[in-house]
Parts: structure tokens; sequence; C-alpha cells
């Protein structure tokens, strides 16, 4: 295997996805050979190594007509493919061509994870191209495409994906687990090829994006970010397991969608929904070792902080929606200064939305600003306000709310929408984080303009669907004075003669 493995490398043109290359604080390891420790339980494996057609149909090792002379001798490949040897370069010029012309985002992605993983897709939707399956050049296409096809890998296409992915894919790409593999945990986590694994995207699909609840259609999202982990980190693919509870859903179009892939169920909640997650992450800890990564993803808020919590202590875990936006928020704040001026205190922050994303912004800026003026948190948190669909979080209502949401109660009289709030506390920063799309209103976006000379606005919620406001509106309604930043991309807008470039503040 190993000799094979040597032999694939050698005279190889790709993307190194040597250990070296691993994100820092990962086991190290040989290539395809570590343990998480060395006493786990290993299941005893038998391992194939592919040669001829059925090599060309591996998606990990195919290289298509890049395969040399020298290779196509030693893996029984004379006669499967036509006497041209190309470059890899050549491979991936043709297929960005390729792409290219698809006009319709999720094609663009379906032909991608066909490139990644060769799952059958709906082969009415690409015609046109034969897209052959190849790991590595879906990789190197990523890599050297980043702009252009993280928006068609992940957001926001991959929200679309989700939505349709039971009639999209028919096989396939992560490990789903659902309330009937109850029990038997580590034997399905053994069931997954790879055994060395290092990250776990896991969601439950209960809200995916700002769409709402996917119930187990959510897969396309801890593949999609996964398949940046590799792309963007450096991990090897292998070392990657995207993962989907599936404990039912509430969406009532799926239960009553025949082509539904999920459990037709109503989600389970309150003990049944935590031991399985506690079988899970014991599971988990037990095939793969203390030191692998587990990331929670588009988890509803009622589960996102108490998971978060209650493994915090005992496993290597990190939630994207709490904590991935919050550092890449605080970030694009920090770099924003630069334009509106004044240092992080200087400035009064309001949220939309009071969740996963709001509250863990919001705690991060706070903590930064106690940081920069030594001055304690309970101090910092007072410059940032945050609303709710029960409008602004006053100290009134400190008893009906949520546990996260309470360090934000600051005094003041009940204030009952946005538009309101941001007359009353005249933010310079303004913040969506909700969910919910156009929010952020004509209304909305003129008093923050009246108050400031350039308001910074961020509409955040993804996808495209959901944003608070395009940048178009945002530039339209600020006079082209509004700093605009959004988590989906928005292409550059003129308004007055000018181009506006708005930025992207998105934890990809
Ligand atoms: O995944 C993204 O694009 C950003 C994110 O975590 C979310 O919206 O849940
Ligand atoms: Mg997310």
């Amino acid at each position: 295997m190993e000799s094979t493995l040597k032999a694939l490398r050698e005279g190889e043109s790709v993307l190194d996805l040597s250990p070296r290359s691993t994100v820092s604080g990962g086991v190290e390891d040989v290539y395809g050979e570590d343990r998480a420790t060395e006493d786990q339980l290993v299941t005893p494996w038998s391992f194939s190594v592919a040669s001829g057609y059925t090599l060309l149909r591996d998606p990990q090792y195919n290289k298509g007509l890049a395969f040399t002379e020298k290779e196509r001798d030693a893996h029984y490949l004379r006669g499967l493919l036509p006497p041209t040897v190309v470059s890899q370069q050549l491979q991936e010029k043709q297929l960005m061509n390729n792409i290219r012309q698809y006009q319709v985002p999720l094609q663009k992605y379906m032909a991608m994870m066909e490139l990644q993983a060769g799952f059958s897709t709906h082969h009415d939707k690409i015609t046109q191209h034969e897209i052959e399956t190849n790991e590595r050049l879906f990789y190197k296409l990523l890599v050297d495409n980043v702009e252009e096809l993280l928006p068609i890998v992940y957001t926001p296409t991959v929200g679309e994906a989700c939505q349709k992915y039971g009639s999209i894919f028919k096989r396939p790409q992560g490990l789903y687990i659902s309330l009937k593999e109850k029990g038997k945990i580590l034997e399905v986590l053994k069931n997954w090829p790879e055994r060395s694994i290092q990250v776990i995207v896991v969601t439950d699909g209960e809200r995916i994006l700002g769409l709402g609840d996917l119930g187990c259609q959510g897969m396309g999202i801890p593949v999609g970010k996964l398949a940046l982990y590799t792309a963007l980190g450096g991990l090897r693919p292998s070392a990657c397991l995207p993962i989907t509870i599936d404990v039912g859903t509430n969406n009532e179009n799926l239960l009553n969608d025949e082509c539904y892939i999920g459990l037709r169920q109503k989600r389970a909640t309150g003990q049944e929904y935590s031991e399985l997650l506690s079988e899970f992450m014991a599971a988990v800890k037990q095939n793969y070792g203390e030191k692998v990564l587990v990331q929670f993803e588009d988890f509803a808020n009622h589960n996102a902080f108490e998971l978060l919590a209650k493994y915090g202590t005992s496993h290597l875990v990190f939630n994207d929606d709490i904590q991935g936006t919050a550092s890449v928020v605080l970030a694009g704040v920090v770099a924003a200064l630069k334009l509106i001026g004044g240092t992080l205190a200087d400035h009064t922050f309001l949220f939309l939305g009071a969740g996963e994303a709001g509250t863990g912004i919001a705690e991060l800026i706070a903590l930064e600003m106690s940081k920069q003026t030594k001055k304690p948190i309970e101090e910092t948190r007072k410059k940032i306000w945050l609303v709710d669909s029960k409008g602004l979080i006053v100290g009134s209502r400190q008893n009906s709310l949520q546990h996260f949401k309470k360090p934000w109660a600051h005094d003041h009289e009940p204030v009952g929408t946005l538009l309101e709030a941001v007359k009353v506390i005249k933010p310079t920063v303004l913040i969506g984080s909700s969910g919910v799309g156009k929010t952020f209103t004509k209304e909305v976006i003129e008093a923050v303009s009246s108050i400031n000379e350039k308001p910074l606005v961020m509409a955040l919620s993804n996808p495209t669907s959901q944003s608070e406001c395009t940048a178009e509106e945002a530039y339209q309604w600020s006079e082209g004075r509004a700093i605009f930043a959004s988590g989906s991309p928005f292409d550059p807008f003129e308004y007055k003669g000018k181009v506006y470039y708005s930025g992207q503040v998105l934890n990809w």
C-alpha cells in the first residue's frame, strides 16, 4: 500500500497534502498512517490497493490523463486511457472552462462535487461536459481559484444545495448518525473508511445558515466546511470527517416530501437528544483519541451554547457560529477602524440578532475592548447593545431572557424596534446577525447614516437571501457613505460614478 502511494506520489504535480501542512496543534502523522493515540481501539482493517480500472474510479488517487507513462505501466492503466499525457495545469484549465460555462451556481456546485467525490448527481443537469472524479484536481482548482470557487463550494451556493440535497445526491458524502444508531455509534464510526481523523465538522441540521431547520439535508455544510479545511488550511482530505446527526426535523415541508432523506419524525429533544450527543462525543474520543477537533456547526441556539459549555472541558471543541464568526467579525471591525477612525472603545455597537453569532461577536468585541482599555468586561459590554425579535435587550427583560442574552441587558427603557433602537442608542456600528433578510430597511440605513459620517454596516446573515440588506441598498440609502461588509458576497456596485467594493466577513 505504502509503495503504491509512494509511486503515485512520484512524478505528480499536485497540491501538497503532506503532514507538514496540517493545521498546528493537529496530530503529527506519517501520510495516511497517523494515530491519535497509541492505545486507542483500532478496527482490524483490510486495505485493498486500487489499480487499473478501479484506480480511475477512485476519487482519491485518480489523475485521469495526467497519469504519466511510468504510472500507466505500474498501475495497469495501459489502454484504459487515450495515449495523450496531459499536465495537471492543462486539466485544470479545461475544467475551469467547463465550470465557467454553467450559468447557474448550483450547476457549478454539482460539477465541483462530482469532481471531488464522484457522487452521482442528476446528470441531465451536467450533460454538456463529462466531469471525471479527481479529488486532487478538485482541491487544486479550489486553491488556485479561491475567490471564484468559494462562493460555489460554500456560502451562498451551499445553502441552495442543502435545500435540494435530497434530490441532488444519490450517494453519501459524510457519515449520518441518526437516532436509529443509538447504542451503536462507535460501530458506525468504524464504518467510515478512514481511521486517522483529525477534524470532524458536525451539524444536527437545525439552523442551517439563515435557512433554518433542514434536518438531514444539512450534510452539505460539514462537507463544504471541511473542503475549506483542506483547500485553505492544508489538512489532508482523509483526515476530515463530515457528520450529520439526525434527530428528526420540525420542517413540515421536509417531513411531507417523499424525497426527504432523513428520519421522518419531529426532533428529539431533552434527555433523548442529550443522550445521543453524549454517546457520540464519547465514541468520537474513543475512536479517534482526545486530540480530534470537533467543530459544531449550525446547531440551533438552544443546543449550541450548551454543547460548547458541556464538552469544552472534556473534548477539543469549537463552535464556528459562536467563536469562528466572532473572530472574523472582530478582525473586520478592526480593519474598518482605519476607514471610520477611532479605537474600538470609541464606538457604539448595535446588533440585530442575539443568537450564537450576535452574542459571540459582542462578547469578543467587549473582551478586546477590555484588553485595550484595561477596564473590566462588565464595563466594556455597555458599549454594545443587542436587539432581538422582542426589541432592545434591556434590564426589565432580565428574567425572561435566555442565559446567553443576560449579559447584554443594560439599563434602558424598553424599545420595540430596530429603527427606534438606532435612534436612541445612536450606534456607530450596526451589525446584522439575525438570520432574517431585509431587516436593514431604508429607514434603518438612513437613520444610522444621519448619525454618522461613515456608518459601519455589517449584514452578516447567510445566504444572500437572508442578508439584512444588499450592498447596493447600503450604498444607495447612505448616499455612498456606509462602509459595508456582508456574510454572503455582493458584486461591486456603481453609484454616482464611483465603484464601491464591499467587504466580506464570513467564517468560511
Ligand atoms: O457557514 C457560513 O457561511 C457562515 C456560517 O457559519 C453560518 O452562516 O452559519
Ligand atoms: Mg455556520
